[in-house]
């Protein structure tokens, strides 16, 4: 499939020091929902604003359907951006926030508020047009700054950490909600998350980033399933990292168990903790040589044979299980 989004050798500088985004190239497919995750400082921002438009470019080329947009305006690229904070305009409806895109780009009033409707009810919010963003939950303002992103059909749209000032259970909605919508209007998200689980459940493409490169670009099953680095193993969680006679490698907590399968290898060592977790219980285990692993185990297994802290213990896992990393990254 031809990429929507194409990034050359893309290096943002900002100063002196090490480049915030360090020569990175990524083609992300056309209709995807693209989540860019890592550790706090590793670049998404910056990558994402890049796209935009609202950073310059330092090095490389970027471009959006095969046109190259790196020196073009935000408004000139078929791009909307919806920001962490919603901005909404607070003396403005929700239905006059959401027309607010195509004000700037000259539609008639008539037209702006039929189309600004429409778009409200596609965030499921057509029964708020008259209140103002004061008088909105923040899931609702959120909605509202959605649509007005969406209002201008842009070819890509950005999100920068959109579901962060959420609380739990409006996040999890609001996810379900963006994925709905990125489906049914089939343009191209690319979304930044800190959220490991986020991106896991969002995203077709999933590319994790580590101090201005790309540490692995991907679905985010083939990165859970093979990550390509102990970084990545580590830092998508669910995996041991371990240095085993062979090498180094990843084995997942949920495929890990309390005694070595037949044939399989292990790590023996003590209990170091145990902790409840409802459907499963988590056991840590610290080896003699200081390295420490986890199995996380069903409720049903761990209780048909608990252990302590402080008792001996072996974690064993199938050897086909344990993914090799390369030993350097
Ligand atoms: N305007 C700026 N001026 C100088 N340095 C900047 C600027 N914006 C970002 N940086 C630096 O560039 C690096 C990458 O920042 P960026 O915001 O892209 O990371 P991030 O992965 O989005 O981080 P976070 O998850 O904390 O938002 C950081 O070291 C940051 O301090």
């Amino acid at each position: 499939m031809r990429p929507d989004v194409e990034l050359i050798g893309v290096t943002k500088r900002y100063g002196h020091g090490p480049a915030a985004v360090d020569g990175i190239s990524l083609a992300i497919p056309a209709g995807s929902y693209c989540c860019l995750l890592g550790p706090s400082g590793c670049g998404k921002t910056s990558t994402l604003r890049m796209i935009a438009g609202h950073e310059t470019v330092s090095e490389g080329d970027i471009l959006l359907s095969g046109r190259n947009v790196t020196l073009l305006p935000p408004a000139a690229r078929g791009t909307a951006m919806m920001f962490q904070s919603y901005a909404l305009f607070p003396h403005l409806t929700a239905l006059e926030n959401i027309a607010f895109g195509l004000r700037m780009r000259g539609v008639g009033k008539a037209e702006r508020l039929a189309r600004a409707a429409e778009f409200l009810r596609l965030v499921q919010l057509g029964a708020m047009a008259d209140r103002l963003p004061a008088q909105l939950s923040g899931g609702q303002q959120q909605r509202v700054a959605l649509a007005r992103a969406l209002i201008t059909r842009p070819k890509v749209l950005l999100l920068d950490e959109p579901l962060s000032a959420l609380d739990p259970f409006l996040r999890t909605q609001m996810r379900e909600e963006l994925k709905r919508l990125q489906r049914e209007l089939g343009i191209t998200f690319i979304h930044v998350t800190h959220g490991q689980e986020e991106a896991m459940a969002l995203s077709d493409m999933a590319v994790v980033m580590d101090q201005g490169r790309i540490a692995q670009a991907a679905p985010p099953r083939e990165i859970f399933e093979k990550p390509a680095s102990a970084f990545v193993a580590r830092f998508i969680g669910g995996h041991n990292v371990l240095e085993l006679p062979g090498g180094r490698f990843a084995v997942r907590t949920d495929r890990t168990r309390l005694a070595p399968p037949p044939g399989g290898a292990s790590l023996a060592g003590q209990v170091a903790a145990v902790e409840y977790q409802g459907a499963a219980v988590r056991v840590v285990v610290r080896a003699p040589d200081g390295q420490t692993a986890e199995a996380l185990l069903p409720d049903g297994l761990f209780h048909a044979a608990p252990v302590a802290p402080g008792e001996a213990a072996t974690l064993g896992w199938d050897a086909q299980d344990a993914h090799p990393l390369s030993p350097n990254a």
